[in-house]
């Protein structure tokens, strides 16, 4: 006993088994083997290696970005005057965050201040006292949570007249009401078409240590004072016309001026960090974003502002039509490691064995020489042996280790064969 356990330990120790090879000289499917590891290997090398850089570490990115609008536009309004527009009353919020907006269009109501005025006839409607009570007018209103919904202000109970023809409810509020009725067409400014648009960008990609903005190496100062962003001259300028942009993103500068709308700036950084890092640019792309629904078009918000006159408070309102730009900033930066190398590697010499089963199909199914290859391939055990009473099972195998075949029996001799082929 102990020395067949001896025995068997010297076996597992002291063997090796090597899967035997089946060498077929066949035109076909040799010549559809190298064409098939020709093609992985185009694969490997090309597409996952070489374009999608498959032996970098790569890393997202971190990002800030800061922005400065610079552009005079004037306005000639009837009872108003002419008026200088700077950056400082049309951009919103004035800070420079990445997303702004920079009005192009607007609807004043001049002088509001807390008193009783009439609310717009088509908003409160009347004809007696009874259909300014509040619980008449919610009913008429179809409203059921709260009253006041759709009012500039508070109702008082009374219905007074509008103008000669017309009565609606007297409320307590900033008076006069707004009428934003007419939406002023061409928009009042228009000219936001020449403002620029100065873009700072700083980046980080935290694992590979590297820092980076976007007024790279060419852009010095002095590039930086006459400079314009144009998509092919001047790829790097960070100062961009607000009209390019809108005209980049495939949208119409006057149609989105009016009404307002939203543009997207996206500021890409693909950055291989093999390469000294002043080879690391960002890329900007402009994107309209549609604006289809007919119910709410464009982009708009109210704007107030306050000031004091005869010691009461008064303010100007502005209804504001604008550009909402927003800025995205996308990336990574890629650069050399072991780990995806060897990950690349193992995984490429994996689909190698893609060969080896068309071929084997082709071997043993397709081919009008299959019985033969067949026999060759697969090496048969005697199971006619009496004198053994040991019960012996005999596998065939394909290379890519699938088991083809099993049988099994007694009375055949201690046998345990693996056959392997090869194309
Ligand atoms: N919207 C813009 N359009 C064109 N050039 C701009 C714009 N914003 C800034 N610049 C120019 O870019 C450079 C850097 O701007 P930065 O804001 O850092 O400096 P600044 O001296 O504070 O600018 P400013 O001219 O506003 O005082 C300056 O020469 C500035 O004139």
């Amino acid at each position: 006993m102990g020395l067949k356990m001896k025995e068997k330990v010297s076996n597992f120790l002291f063997e090796y088994d090597t899967p035997r090879m089946v060498l077929v000289r066949d035109k076909k499917v040799g010549l559809t083997f190298r064409m098939i590891q020709v093609g992985v290997l185009a694969y490997i090398i090309g597409w996952v290696f070489v374009y999608e850089k498959g032996y970098q570490n790569v890393d997202g990115i971190i990002s800030s970005v800061s922005v400065k609008i610079k552009g005079l536009a004037v306005t000639d309004l009837p009872g108003v005057g002419t008026e200088i527009w700077d950056a400082v009353d049309y951009v919103f919020p004035p800070q420079g965050d990445s997303s702004f907006v920079v009005m192009t269009n607007f609807i004043t109501t001049a002088d509001q201040k807390m008193g009783y005025c009439n609310e717009l006839p088509d908003v409160a409607p009347c004809e007696t006292n009874d259909d300014c009570k509040i619980t008449a007018f919610r009913q008429s209103q179809e409203e059921t949570n709260d009253p006041s919904m759709g009012l500039s202000g508070v109702m008082t109970g009374n219905c007074t007249t509008y103008d000669n023809k017309t009565k609606s409810c007297q409320i307590y509020a900033w008076c006069p009401v707004e009428n934003d009725y007419t939406v002023p067409k061409p928009p009042l400014l228009s000219q936001a078409e020449n403002f620029t648009l100065f873009i700072k960008n700083s980046i980080s990609f935290p694992r590979h240590e590297v820092t980076r903005q976007n007024l790279v190496e060419s852009v010095t100062s002095s590039y930086l004072k006459k400079c314009i962003y144009h998509k092919e001259t001047d790829p790097l300028c960070p100062v961009f016309r607000l009209g390019y942009i809108v005209e980049q993103s495939g949208r119409n500068f006057s149609e989105l001026a009016y009404k307002g709308g939203t543009i997207s700036i996206v500021i890409d950084w693909q950055c291989d960090l093999d390469w000294p890092v002043r080879y690391c640019k960002p890329i900007y792309e402009f994107h309209g974003l549609q604006d289809e629904n007919k119910v709410s078009q464009g982009f708009n918000f109210r704007h107030a502002r306050y000031y004091k006159e005869d010691g009461v408070s008064k303010r100007t309102l502005f209804k504001v039509f604008g550009i909402r730009f927003d800025i995205l900033v996308n990336g990574q930066g890629g650069k050399f490691d072991i780990i995806p190398t060897m990950t690349t590697i193992g995984s490429g010499i994996g689909i190698f064995g893609v060969a080896t089963v068309v071929c084997d199909l082709m071997l043993l199914h397709v081919l009008p020489k299959r019985n033969y290859y067949k026999e060759k391939k697969f090496k048969q055990a005697k199971t006619d042996q009496k004198d053994s009473q040991e019960k012996v099972e005999v596998y065939t195998y394909s290379q890519n280790g699938q088991q083809l075949n099993s049988s099994s029996s007694e009375n055949v001799y201690d046998t345990q064969l693996n056959t392997y082929n090869s194309c």
